[in-house]
């Protein structure tokens, strides 16, 4: 009897189906995958619109500044976040826009102001020079007239001694040369009052770097002269001359004085260095902006400093203070006394004090558009023995000229 042949169930399996075991096996295997496969897809994903991990400078710059990728993602992300970024056109972060920069001012260069100035010259002190024309004009002159011409020349504070020597020089001139017609009066005086002025002297500033630092400026005088304004007025001539300048604002003791001169600075792209304390040392501001000053390597300092009476001499000492504490970084080249036309003969008694504490090298005569006593001059430079270099004719920004002894007596003796 033929049985029918019956595959054992191993048989069965091996040659027509799936091991079970392998199946147990591939079943686990694609379990434990899946399971890896959702751990994996935890991972946190990047924001929306972020970077790629690498970008050059050839890239299309993506949405957003790079504010947002310095961001610790800890930070409100979706406040700077645009809402869909669909496209990366816009910007994502539009940073508060800075306040348009202000434009500088074009200051006036020096050669040209005295010339525009010259008006103001001509009408404060045509007393002075028209008074003296008319009085040598005369037909006769006499002893009176000679008074006369004296008195003319004191009121103007020309001073007594040059006085005198000038009413000398005329008289034996009218009487060598005779006769004379209003255009000869008018070259004698001319020649006559710029020999008083001495077109010989010096009138430059010491502006210049030297010995591989910046020229250092100090600005002293008595209150209320126009120190801190013909700081500000100085460094728009020399930035005009295309110097490079810091300001030192060590006037610490006249709580607006370092804004003033700050704002005189930003009109024309110069630093100032100043104290946020009121009463600070004003020798340590001032240090301080010489070492700006040879760190950024800038042609001149300016030195502002606070106004003083002659007769304190605790202040008169404190210049004095700042000068020394200076010049253990750089010497000062430069010491401008600030005088005030307008106080006449006792800004003599000013200059002598301070010139016996810091060695003055030149003299700013402000407010000379306000004064007929022009002869303030030549009593100053004989007294100091130092030249007259800038001089002040109003109060806009560029109202100060540099002196020049010719062009200053033209100007006096204006038709
Ligand atoms: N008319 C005229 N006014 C001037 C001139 N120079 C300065 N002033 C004015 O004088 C006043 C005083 O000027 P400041 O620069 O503040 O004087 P300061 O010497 O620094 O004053 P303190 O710091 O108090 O000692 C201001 O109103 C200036 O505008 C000038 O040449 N002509």
């Amino acid at each position: 009897m033929v049985r029918p042949s019956r595959a054992p169930a191993a048989t069965l399996c091996q040659t027509g189906g799936v091991d079970p075991i392998s199946l147990i096996a591939l079943a686990a295997i694609l379990v434990v995958g899946l399971v890896l496969l959702g751990l994996l897809d935890r991972r946190p994903k990047p924001p929306k619109g972020a970077y790629p991990t690498t970008r050059d400078a050839n890239d299309p710059a993506p949405t957003g500044s790079t504010a947002v990728l310095d961001r610790d993602e800890k930070t409100d992300v979706a406040v700077v976040e645009p809402v869909a970024p669909a496209a990366p056109a816009e910007p994502e972060i539009v940073e508060p826009e800075a306040p348009a920069t202000p434009a500088l001012d074009r200051p006036e260069p020096a050669g040209s102001r005295l010339a525009r100035l010259r008006a103001r010259l001509v009408k404060s002190n045509n007393i002075f020079g028209k008074g003296l024309l008319a009085l040598l004009s005369r037909d006769t002159i006499d002893d009176d007239v000679w008074d006369e011409v004296e008195e003319t020349l004191l009121m103007a504070d020309l001073g007594t001694e040059p006085t005198m020597e000038l009413v000398d020089r005329l008289r034996e001139r009218v009487t060598v040369e005779g006769t004379r017609s209003p255009e000869q009066v008018r070259t004698l005086l001319r020649e006559e009052l710029a020999a008083m002025v001495d077109p010989s002297m010096d009138r430059r500033l010491a502006a210049t770097r030297k010995d591989g630092r910046p020229a250092v400026m100090m600005v002293v005088g008595v209150n209320g002269v126009g120190k801190t304004t013909t700081v500000g007025k100085i460094a728009r001539v020399l930035v005009a001359e295309e110097r490079q300048v810091v300001l030192g604002a060590a006037d610490t003791f006249r709580a607006a004085a370092a804004e003033q001169l700050a704002t005189w600075g930003a009109r024309v792209g110069v630093d100032t260095v100043k104290s946020d304390q009121d009463g600070a040392d004003p020798a340590s501001v001032a240090f301080e902006a010489v070492r700006v000053g040879i760190e950024q390597e800038s042609d001149v300092v300016i030195i502002d400093t606070a106004g003083r009476l002659q007769n304190k001499s605790n202040l008169m000492d404190e210049l004095g203070k700042i000068k020394r504490v200076v010049e253990k970084q750089a010497e000062v080249d430069e010491v401008l006394l600030v005088l005030d036309a307008t106080t006449g003969q006792n800004g003599l008694t000013q200059a002598k004090v301070f010139a016996e504490v810091v060695d003055i090298t030149g003299i700013v005569l402000t407010k000379l558009d306000g004064t007929a006593k022009g002869g303030i001059v030549v009593a100053i430079q004989r007294q100091l023995g130092v030249p007259v270099k800038l001089i002040g004719l109003g109060e806009g920004a560029d109202d100060l000229a540099p002196f020049d002894a010719e062009g200053f007596v033209d100007a006096l003796l204006e038709p």
